[in-house]
């Protein structure tokens, strides 16, 4: 069995990840072997995983991130054991070693496969993020994110903060199911199998797939509010996760205008802005040979070669992005330094020199037209 998803690819080259494992519920009522209780489980995540980030923002949501307690892991991945070659997600040993990951102060672990193998001392399977971990049985509820949100939608209402929100409503679970059903297979995963995919025709079909379906939320989001009608749902926060790893915001602080200076050359005026990590001191004009835009320079449109069309040249899918971006809560479960240094920094066979590329300049903050549905 695989240890990774990246290794988890037929013998015809194409990417089949393997189901997850450990598939318990948490349950509402008082007697079950996981009842929902405060202060009871903690999740782990990495925050560059798309998968972690759908539970991490259930949390912020819902309301529960004083209820269940949360961590992230560092964003690249280094050896576990000394032992075997084994790279996979690991805690830092102090809280300054890594902005955004904590150490492991509820097991003293060093790694997520730790945490597998306290739960299973037999386990041989991937250590994948997210883990929703019981602190009293000491073991992994579940580690499906499509699961865990559930859970996480029902379960704790009475002690959710928001209780009310209902992102799983009944008269739209049949069309939440349908839309994940092609949004899962053709768009989240559907970028790992254009990335992970080891000949040209699984690439071929994975490509062509994907964009059918970019182009297939285009329309639907040209006529309505959300992926599912007017209604913000778990397809919204499913598809968002991939959405915002396509076109990455710039990771150094710089603001960069582009300016054509004759044909073939592009000249950005690079301009460090506040708060922010910098690396000039005074603003900076660069010049490109050939007309290279920086915007080509994202995570999944470079790394995993899924270049065909940037999320910002579809206006629909772009201002929607924006628009989930801005729910209260939500810019807190992106963090682009982790997704950054994890996609480029952790898988040595697409990326062989872990060189990050220094990535386009996006405010998703800033105005979006998505209010016209109102
Ligand atoms: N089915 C899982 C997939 C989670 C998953 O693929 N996690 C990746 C990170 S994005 C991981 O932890 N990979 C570690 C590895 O492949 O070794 C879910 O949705 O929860």
């Amino acid at each position: 069995m695989a240890q990774h998803a990246l290794d988890e690819v037929t013998e015809s080259g194409a990417f089949n990840p393997s189901a997850s494992t450990f598939r318990n519920f948490i349950s509402k009522d008082p007697t079950s072997q996981f009842p929902a209780e405060s202060g009871r489980y903690h999740l782990y995540i990495s925050f560059a995983c798309p998968f972690a980030c759908r539970c991490l923002t259930y949390l912020k949501l819902k309301g529960l991130d004083k209820v269940i307690s949360f961590s992230s892991v560092k964003p690249k991945w280094e050896r576990t054991k000394e032992t075997d070659d084994y790279f996979g997600w690991v805690f830092p040993a102090s809280s300054t070693e890594e902005s955004g990951a904590d150490p492991d102060t509820l097991n003293g672990a060093k790694s997520i496969r730790e945490l597998y193998e306290l739960a299973n001392s037999n386990y041989c399977g991937k250590y994948t993020v997210p883990v929703l971990w019981d602190k009293k049985l000491k073991t992994i509820v579940n580690n499906e994110s499509s699961e865990i949100i559930r859970m996480l939608n029902t379960e704790f209402n009475e002690i959710a903060k928001n209780a009310d929100l209902d992102l799983y409503p009944s008269h739209l679970q049949a069309l939440i199911d349908e839309t994940n059903e092609w949004v899962y297979d053709r768009i989240s995963i559907g970028v790992y199998k254009c990335g992970f995919a080891r000949k040209q025709e699984p690439y071929d079909e994975a490509v062509v797939q994907l964009y059918e379906a970019l182009d297939k939320c285009e329309e639907i989001l040209s006529n309505q509010h959300y992926i599912c009608g007017n209604h913000f749902t778990e397809a919204d926060i499913r598809l968002f996760v991939t959405l915002i790893r396509f076109d990455e915001i710039d990771p150094l602080g710089f603001d960069v205008t582009k300016e054509r200076i004759g044909s073939g050359h592009n000249r950005y005026i690079v301009v460090p802005f506040g708060g922010r990590t910098t690396r000039f001191r005074e603003p900076r004009v660069i010049t490109v040979y050939p007309a290279v835009p920086f915007s080509s320079k994202t995570v999944y449109a470079v790394h995993f070669k899924c270049n065909k069309k940037l999320i910002r040249e579809y206006p629909n899918l772009f201002n929607y992005t924006k628009d989930i971006y801005q729910i209260s809560g939500i810019s807190s479960t992106v963090n682009m330094e982790h997704i950054r240094k994890s996609y480029y920094g952790s898988h040595p066979s697409l990326n062989p020199y872990g060189i990050i590329p220094i990535g386009p300049s996006i405010d998703y903050s800033t105005p979006h037209d998505r209010e016209r549905f109102n």
